[in-house]
């Protein structure tokens, strides 16, 4: 166990600490505490130093081998090895050094470019492949920070981000440079705070960032920590751009959603009998107790700021039922349809036939929500909200609109019954019980049916473009997109795939109806075979699609599917799953636990949790992509 103690005898001069003391009242409110930095970093060291904090440098021995994949930015992944190193430290502790200390700080700096993520260079070669890609190029620096709160069993996150912009450097330079053995414990190789400082032409932000800690922001957040209530001075720090500034997570449990690779937490009690904090099972707590409320808090930038997401959140419900009314009576349809785009709120009131007062009040709304303008003349349709607001056309989004107005809203009424009972409200919004979703609520009468499958379609538009281009297939030659609802999805990976014939496989009431919706110029490399996949037996492909199915079943009835894919699937064959993915601590996106809240069995996964599923059926995860719309994609290849 190394453990090197920070001894005071060390500084220059004692008048010089009590100066830094007196200058930063934060780092004096760490007086009397245990701090641990879970850091081997010399730099983090000297500058934790250099502003009078008293602490004890225990290492982590958290290995940096998070799969980068699987974060959707540079700095999630930055943030999340910060966390899984200082966790480690403070479950360690108690065992190994026989104390629990108060705070522990974990930090993890990279650098990144051309959308690559740099640590550490492994050997000179790696450094100087790092070097040459910053050569002549501006690049950020992330520094992800942990602070763990012992007792109180918080996790305090944030990171900093610094633009660094580096001259062309010839290669002569850089190998003189990697010869003088700086670059090789530090992330993109350079010490900007050494002979590295020599390659760099600006920096923009914090340079304590890029030298491995973010100072200024770490003595906000320490401010925000243990202020005492009354005093504003600290509270202006800013919120942590990961969310809010301290989330409480509870004692561990079983690392369900951690990233592969990473270690579970849910370690032996410490000295008081209690659990450390886990990060991977993220809880969200409302009330941050280490921040006491001040009744002057709204008057700050912040508090404003607060209160305004407030008043959008308590307004939520009336935009999304303005979106609804308005689209169900093709308020968007009628303007689209005039022969300038544009009318006068009694000529709408008239074609939706509705009255005048209530059709000047929805277009008002609207207008106030951006999906209307109003010109000197009349009321006009948004440009760039249009096409998803029409009920025709490549973009709409008028099945899903609608399928949330009928089926969601009512369900969301009995919310709080549902939380209480942690069951669906079928029963209570529609007047029957739905044991199976698919044939009691969705494919029960044909309206309801051709709404669902409206809705599915819609989301199969918008969505399948990206999805269907997500990851390279050329090496495939056939598809089966299982569940495919209307054949929308099977279409969009037909196009993005010359090689690749589809075929879409679903239940036998969905296929009887999908002629519904087959396009115009179909291409003929899609067929339709309909079955049950728990039941029946599966078409040969080489490329499985499951979108936006699995989040629909239990583990349980996921298993059981994929088990199936796998006993169809060759070696090399792949399965490709789209859904909305969760970040990895679950804190988002809002969108995905949303859903989950009207959801029967199902439930909403991340990336890693979907690739552990995959996993246990002997796929590898080959590639995640962040789509950055409705929905996002993974594809893992069977060994
Ligand atoms: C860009 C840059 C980085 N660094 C050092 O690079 C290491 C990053 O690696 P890490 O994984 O974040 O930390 P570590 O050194 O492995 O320590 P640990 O916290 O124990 O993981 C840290 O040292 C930093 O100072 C500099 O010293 N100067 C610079 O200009």
């Amino acid at each position: 166990v190394t453990t090197w103690h920070y001894h005071r005898a060390t500084e220059p001069a004692t008048v010089h600490t009590v100066t830094m003391v007196l200058m930063n009242p934060v780092i004096s409110k760490l007086t009397g505490k245990l701090v641990v930095l879970a850091s081997a970093s010399p730099r983090r060291l000297e500058i934790l130093t250099n502003v009078g904090l008293r602490f004890e440098v225990v290492p982590s021995w958290f290995k940096e081998t998070l799969d980068k994949r699987l974060f959707k930015t540079p700095h999630e992944y930055a943030v999340e090895t910060a966390k899984q190193k200082a966790l480690e430290v403070a479950k360690r502790m108690p065992f190994k050094h026989l104390k629990t200390p108060d705070i522990v700080i974990g930090a993890d700096t990279v650098v990144t470019v051309d959308g690559l993520i740099l640590e550490k260079p492994v050997d000179k070669q790696d450094a100087y492949r790092m070097l040459s890609r910053l050569s002549g190029k501006e690049h950020s620096v992330f520094t992800g920070v942990a602070i763990i709160l012992c007792h109180e069993k918080e996790v305090i996150d944030f990171y900093e981000e610094t633009k660094v912009k580096f001259a062309d450097l010839s290669d002569d330079l850089l190998w003189e440079y990697i010869n003088s053995g700086e670059p090789m414990d530090k992330a993109g190789g350079y010490g900007i705070q050494a002979l590295g400082g020599m390659l760099v032409e600006y920096v923009h932000g914090d340079f304590l960032n890029v030298v491995g800690f973010p100072l200024n922001q770490f003595c906000k957040k320490l401010g925000l920590i243990f202020s005492p209530p009354g005093s504003l001075t600290h509270n202006s720090a800013q919120t942590s751009p990961q969310g809010s500034p301290v989330d409480t997570v509870p004692p561990a449990e079983p690392a369900a959603s951690s990233p592969p690779g990473s270690p579970t937490h849910n370690g032996p009690p410490d000295s008081q009998g209690q659990n450390i904090p886990s990060a991977s099972t993220a809880h969200v707590s409302t009330h941050v107790n280490a921040l006491k409320y001040n009744v002057r808090e709204n008057e700050t930038e912040d508090g404003k700021e607060k209160l305004s997401k407030m008043i959008e959140l308590m307004d939520g419900f009336k935009a999304s039922k303005v979106l609804f009314t308005a689209s169900k009576l093709h308020v968007f349809d009628v303007l689209r349809s005039s022969k300038t785009g544009e009318l006068q709120a009694e000529d709408v009131a008239q074609e939706i036939k509705a009255s005048m007062k209530g059709t000047e009040r929805l277009l008002e709304a609207c207008v106030s929500l951006g999906l209307l303008q109003r010109t000197g003349k009349g009321i006009l349709s948004q440009f760039l909200t249009l096409h998803f607001l029409l009920s025709d056309g490549p973009l709409s989004l008028q099945g899903y609109i609608q399928h949330c107005n009928e089926l969601v809203w009512p369900l969301f009424t009995h919310l709080e019954t549902a939380v209480r009972e942690g069951t669906n409200q079928h029963e209570k919004a529609f007047g029957k019980s739905s044991d199976n979703l698919f044939q009691d609520a969705y494919y029960s009468r044909h309206e309801v049916k051709l709404r669902f499958m409206k809705a599915m379609h819609s989301i199969a538009k918008v969505s399948g473009r990206d999805v269907a281009t997500a990851f390279d297939l050329s090496k495939y030659k056939t598809a089966c997109d299982l569940g495919g609802c209307t054949g929308a999805m099977a279409y969009e990976f037909a196009k993005a795939h010359p090689g690749l014939s589809v075929t879409m496989f679903d239940l036998p009431e969905v296929i009887e109806m999908s002629g519904h919706f087959r396009p115009h110029d179909a291409d003929d490399r899609v067929s339709f075979v309909a079955g049950d996949f728990f039941k029946d037996e599966l078409p040969k492909a080489d490329v499985y699609i499951l979108a936006r199915i699995l989040h629909d079943w239990s583990d349980e009835k996921v298993h059981i599917l994929l088990s199936k894919i796998a006993k169809a699937c060759n070696p090399g064959c792949c399965v490709l799953v789209s859904e909305i993915f969760l970040d990895e601590d679950r804190k988002g996106p809002s969108r995905g636990l949303l859903q989950a809240l009207s959801m029967t069995e199902g439930r909403q996964r991340s990336a890693s949790e979907y690739s552990l599923l995959l996993k246990s059926h002997g796929f590898t995860t080959a590639q995640v992509k962040h789509t950055h719309n409705l929905l996002d994609a993974i594809l893992c290849v069977a060994e």
